[in-house]
C-alpha cells in the first residue's frame, strides 16, 4: 500500500483505496451496443462510430427479428470488429453466437444458463451476464463463470423499457471485492458517466448517446474519452 499523508486522507478519507483499486484495473472502456433496428448502412455507421476511439467490444443487439435475419445483418458487421481487433457479442442467443462464431454472448437472465454457454461456445468466449441492481444474481454469475456482470439501468433510458435502477454503488461493492469485470448499462451519456467511471465500472455499456449523437456516431464515442480517464 502506497503511503499517503495525513493531511491526504483527511481530505479524501476514500482516496487511499481508490488508488489501490484502479491501480489493479485497467481504465474503463466503452462497450458499443446496437441500436434494436438496423439497416444496411449500417455497417458504415459502426465504422464510424469505432473511428471515434477506442471501443473494447461491440454487440449485435437486434430485436423483433429472427435468428437468419440478425445472422444475414451479422456478416459484415462482425468482420468490421474483427478488423478492428472489437470483440464481436451476441445478445440473447447462445445458438447464435455459436452459429457466427462470435466473440461471446450476452445473457439476460432468462436467456439462458451461463454453464451452458461455457459449454457450447468454449474457454474463450465472453460470457456476460444482466444482473440488474442485484449483488445476488452477480455473485450467482460469477459462480455459473461469467466473464463480466452487468448492472442497470443507472439512467432513464428510450432505447428498452427497464425494470431496476443500480447505483453507482453497486460498482464500488463488487470492485472492491471481486476482480470479474463489471458493466454499467442504462442511459448512459458522456456528461453523466463519470460517477460511474469514479465508482469502478469496467465497462460502460452504451447505444443511444452514440447512435443518436447530434454529430454521428464518430463523434458520438470520441464524446466519452473525457469520461473514461478515471479521476481518483
Ligand atoms: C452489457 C449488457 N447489459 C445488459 C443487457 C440487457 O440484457 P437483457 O436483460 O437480456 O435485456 P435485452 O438486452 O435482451 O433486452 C445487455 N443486452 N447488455
Ligand atoms: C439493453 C439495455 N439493458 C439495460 C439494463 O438495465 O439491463 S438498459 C439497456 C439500454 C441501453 O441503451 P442506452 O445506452 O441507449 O440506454
Ligand atoms: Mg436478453
Amino acid at each position: 500500500m502506497t503511503d499517503f499523508t495525513e493531511e491526504e486522507l483527511a481530505l479524501d478519507p476514500g482516496f487511499a483505496a481508490r488508488f489501490e483499486r484502479d491501480k489493479r484495473r485497467p481504465p474503463c472502456q466503452l462497450y458499443l451496443i446496437s441500436p434494436p433496428l438496423i439497416d444496411a448502412p449500417f455497417t458504415d455507421r459502426l465504422a464510424a462510430a469505432l473511428d471515434g476511439g477506442d471501443v473494447a467490444a461491440f454487440q449485435l443487439r437486434l430485436k423483433g427479428i429472427d435468428d437468419h435475419a440478425i445472422a444475414r445483418a451479422a456478416e459484415p458487421l462482425q468482420k468490421l470488429c474483427a478488423d478492428r481487433e472489437v470483440a464481436f457479442i451476441v445478445n440473447d442467443s447462445i445458438a447464435l453466437a455459436k452459429r457466427l462464431g462470435a466473440d461471446g454472448v450476452h445473457l439476460g437472465q432468462s436467456d439462458g444458463d451461463p454453464r451452458e454457454a461455457r459449454q457450447l461456445l468454449g474457454p474463450s468466449a465472453q460470457i456476460g451476464v444482466t444482473c440488474h441492481d442485484s449483488r445476488h444474481l452477480a455473485m450467482e454469475a460469477g459462480e455459473a463463470g461469467a466473464d463480466y456482470v452487468a448492472f442497470g439501468a443507472f439512467y432513464p433510458t428510450t432505447t428498452k423499457e427497464t425494470r431496476h435502477r443500480a447505483e453507482p454503488s453497486i460498482l464500488s461493492w463488487w470492485v472492491t471485492l471481486f476482480e470479474l469485470p463489471c458493466v454499467a448499462i442504462g442511459g448512459i451519456t458522456a456528461a453523466n458517466a463519470a460517477p460511474l467511471v469514479a465508482a469502478g465500472a469496467d465497462f460502460l455499456a452504451v447505444s443511444g448517446a452514440v447512435w443518436n449523437h447530434a454529430e454521428g456516431p464518430r463523434a458520438g464515442v470520441a464524446a466519452f474519452a473525457p469520461a473514461l480517464a478515471r479521476v481518483a
